[in-house]
């Protein structure tokens, strides 16, 4: 493999629809600053040092084998699963500081989007929509006439915009799972975020529902001026529609490139190289190693 190929830690070039930077409240001018993040379960170490910067608007794919350590990565963004050691800053604010109220003022300005959609079945997409805007609004809400009449607006507008407005008033588990989807993604953009972190969104969707989502969230978000970072399997779909490609092997960042003159088989070779590791085990590997004394 072509050394060039693996640039662990190291940022990519900018990608070809980077937007202006803005600064954080620490000056930073980056969405997303992680240096040197360990994360690890009892033995099991899931990032291994990982260090890497992700300037505004940049749309991200984080691509690597099932335990590569994706998903921690992104829970370890908005501070659903608190960092071992390491740094992580998240528009401007130390997540690996961050407690109680100023935790939860980030989380608003950073949008989930998770493999499961997480709607709730009984009520209808536009209601689903519009529990985006929780964090906006004071005391409980009992059905869509509740809200706001600016926010219903607002909860339909984003509808429109994934395809759905004529669906707004169908129940969610009636929807099929990749309108189901389009609903989480309204209800996201509905939170005003300005970072998405989708974990697998497509990963349940067959292949031509699955580039219909990821076209609808990539257009969106780039609508908006959205910074995102979404793991996916698909290879073909995350050279597609990402400006970068992050691959993870083993909980540390064994690619990071722009999308633009990226062959096929650099992403492969994130996966191929672990088939690998599977054939020749090395049981050092994801294992915090142990020094003798
Ligand atoms: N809550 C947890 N408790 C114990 N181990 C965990 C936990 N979460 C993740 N791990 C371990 O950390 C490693 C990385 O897991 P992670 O889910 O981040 O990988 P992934 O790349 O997202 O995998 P997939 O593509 O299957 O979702 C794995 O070895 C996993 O078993």
């Amino acid at each position: 493999m072509n050394s060039a190929e693996l640039v662990p830690g190291q940022p990519a070039q900018p990608g070809p629809r980077s937007v202006p930077p803005t600064r954080g409240e620490s000056g930073n001018q980056d969405v997303v600053v992680v240096e040197d993040l360990v994360k690890t379960f009892d033995s099991v170490v899931a990032c291994d040092r990982i260090s890497l910067r992700i300037g505004p608007g940049e749309l991200i794919a984080l691509v690597g084998r099932s335990g590569g350590g994706k998903s921690t990565l992104l829970r370890t963004l908005n501070g659903l699963s608190p960092a071992t050691s390491g740094r992580v800053e998240v528009l401007g604010v130390d997540v690996t500081q961050a407690r109680g109220a100023s935790l939860r003022r980030l989380r608003r300005r950073v949008g989930m989007v998770f493999q499961q959609f997480h709607l709730v079945g009984r009520l209808t997409a536009m209601a689903n929509v519009l529990t985006g805007a929780l964090g906006r609004v004071t005391g409980p809400r009992y059905g869509v006439l509740s809200w706001s009449r600016t926010l219903r607006r607002s909860a339909l507008e984003q509808l429109d915009r994934v395809g759905l407005a004529d669906r707004a008033f169908q129940r969610a588990d009636t929807l099929s799972g990749g309108q189901q989807q389009r609903v989480a993604i309204a209800r996201t953009l509905m939170q005003g975020p300005e970072l998405v972190l989708a974990d697998e969104p497509v990963a349940s969707l067959d292949p031509e529902s699955a580039a219909q989502v990821l076209d609808v969230l990539v257009r969106v978000c780039a609508e908006d001026r959205l910074t995102v970072v979404c793991s996916l399997h698909q290879v073909e779909l995350a050279i597609g529609w990402s400006d970068r490609i992050i691959g993870l092997r083993a909980g540390r960042v064994v690619l990071d490139r722009s999308t633009a003159g990226l062959q096929r088989a650099q992403v492969e070779a994130v996966y191929r190289d672990a088939d690998s590791d599977t054939r020749e085990p090395d049981r050092s590997r994801n294992r915090i190693r142990i020094r003798a004394s």
